[in-house]
C-alpha cells in the first residue's frame, strides 16, 4: 500500500510539472508573437488574442483542478491528461490561427495527427522532426497564401509565430519524452527497491523461456525470502525493514550479471532469472550471495547475522511454462524454509530433502 501511494504521488508530481510546463510553453509562443506585434506595429486583432488567452487560462485551471482533486493518479489517468493537454493545445491553435486570418487547413491537420502520435509515444526524436515538419508546411503555406492568393497578412510575422511554435511545442516535447519515460519505468519496477515488478518481469521470463524452448539455452530461477522478516520489522519498525529490503535489492543487483533479471516478487520476496546458468551454478551463486548479503546489509543495532535469507532452485527446461518453473523454486522454497530456514534447496525436490535431512 505504502509503495503503490509512493507512486501515485509520484505521477501527481510528474502531471503536474508536465502542465505547468506546457502553460509556460504556450505563453512562450505567445508573448514573442505580440512582442513583435507591438514592436512592428502591425495589425493586431485584439479580441482574437483575449480569447486566445482566456481559453488558456480556463482550460489550464481545469487541468490543475482536476489533477489536484483525484485521490489516487494511475498511469491511466495519467495518459489520459496527457492527451488532454494535447488536445488543449490543438483546440487553442485552431481558433488562434482562425481569428488571426491565416488558416492553414493542412498544416492544423498534419499538426492535429502529429502531435497526437507525439504525446501519445513522446519520442523526443520522433517529435523534433514533426515540429520542423510542421513548421515547414506552414511557412510554405503562409507563402502561397499571401504571395499568390493576396491574403491580408505579412510574411514575417508568420515566421515570427513558427519560431515560437518550434520553441514552445519544441518545451513541450521534451518534456513529455522524459514523463514518458518516467512512467514507462514506474510502470516497470518496483517503487521502494527499484527492481523490475513481477509483471514486467514475468513478460522477461517469457522471453527467455523461448530460448530455453526454440535455442536449447540454460538458465535457472532462484526464488528468495528473508527469513523471519515479520521479527525484523516487529523488533525494528517498518523503516528499518524498508532499509533492509532496498539494501537487500542493491545487494542482488550488483551480484548479479548485466543480462541477469531481479524482481520484487512480493513483500519480503525476491526472484532472480539467472542467464546462461544451470541449476548448479545456481546454486553456488545463491552460496555466493549469502555471504554479501552479511557482510553489505548493514545497518546500526543489527547484527549482520540477523539477515538471513531461504531460496529455492529452479531451471527452465522446453517442457514447462514459466509459472511451472516458478512454482518449482517456490516449493523448494518452503522446503528450505520447513528444513530450518538459512538455507538453499535446489534443483530438484530429492536433492532439496537431502540438503534439509
Ligand atoms: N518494512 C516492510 N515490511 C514489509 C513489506 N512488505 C511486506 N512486509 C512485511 O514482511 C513480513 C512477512 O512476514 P511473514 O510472511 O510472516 O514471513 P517472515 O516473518 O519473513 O517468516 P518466514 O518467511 O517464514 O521466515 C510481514 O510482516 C509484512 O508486513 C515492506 O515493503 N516493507
Amino acid at each position: 500500500m505504502q509503495s503503490s501511494e509512493m507512486t501515485h504521488s509520484k505521477y501527481k508530481r510528474v502531471l503536474l510539472r508536465n502542465t505547468t510546463l506546457s502553460f509556460v510553453a504556450y505563453h512562450i509562443g505567445f508573448a514573442l508573437t505580440l512582442f513583435i506585434h507591438a514592436y512592428t506595429n502591425a495589425r493586431l486583432d485584439t479580441y482574437a488574442l483575449l480569447s486566445f488567452l482566456a481559453f488558456i487560462y480556463l482550460s489550464h485551471c481545469a487541468l490543475f483542478y482536476a489533477i489536484k482533486t483525484r485521490p489516487v493518479v494511475t498511469l491511466h489517468f495519467t495518459k489520459v491528461m496527457l492527451v488532454a493537454q494535447m488536445v488543449l493545445w490543438m483546440i487553442v491553435f485552431i481558433p488562434w490561427n482562425y481569428f488571426l486570418g491565416s488558416a492553414k487547413p493542412l498544416a492544423l491537420i498534419l499538426a492535429f495527427f502529429g502531435v497526437h502520435y507525439l504525446f501519445l509515444y513522446a519520442r523526443f526524436l520522433f517529435s523534433a522532426l514533426t515540429i520542423s515538419y510542421l513548421a515547414v508546411v506552414h511557412l510554405v503555406n503562409s507563402y502561397i497564401a499571401i504571395h499568390y492568393f493576396g491574403l491580408d497578412d505579412e510574411f514575417y510575422l508568420q515566421i515570427v509565430y513558427v519560431a515560437g511554435f518550434v520553441l514552445s511545442s519544441g518545451l513541450i516535447a521534451l518534456h513529455s519524452s522524459h514523463v514518458a519515460q518516467k512512467i514507462r519505468d514506474n510502470a516497470a519496477k518496483d517503487s521502494l527497491t527499484q527492481l523490475y515488478n513481477r509483471r514486467h518481469f514475468l513478460k522477461l521470463l517469457e522471453v527467455e523461456q523461448e530460448r530455453v524452448r526454440r535455442h536449447g539455452e540454460v538458465a535457472s530461477l532462484l526464488m528468495l525470502d528473508i527469513d523471519h522478516f515479520k521479527n525484523i520489522n516487529d523488533s525494528f519498525g517498518h523503516y528499518t525493514g524498508d532499509k533492509i529490503l532496498t539494501g537487500f535489492a542493491q545487494c542482488i543487483t550488483k551480484e548479479i550479471r548485466a543480462n541477469d533479471f531481479c524482481c520484487r516478487w512480493g513483500g519480503e520476496e525476491f526472484l532472480i532469472l539467472l542467464c546462461h546458468t544451470n541449476s548448479t551454478q545456481a546454486y553456488e551463486f545463491g552460496l555466493r550471495l549469502k555471504n554479501c548479503i552479511c557482510t553489505q546489509v548493514l545497518l546500526p543495532n543489527i547484527e549482520p547475522q540477523t539477515i538471513t535469507f531461504s531460496g529455492g532452485i529452479s531451471q527452465l527446461d522446453a517442457e514447462s511454462t514459466v509459472h511451472e518453473s516458478i512454482n518449482r523454486a517456490d516449493e523448494l522454497l518452503y522446503l528450505a524454509k520447513e528444513g530450518g530456514r538459512d538455507r538453499i534447496c535446489g534443483p530438484d525436490i530429492g536433492t532439496a530433502r537431502a540438503q534439509i535431512a
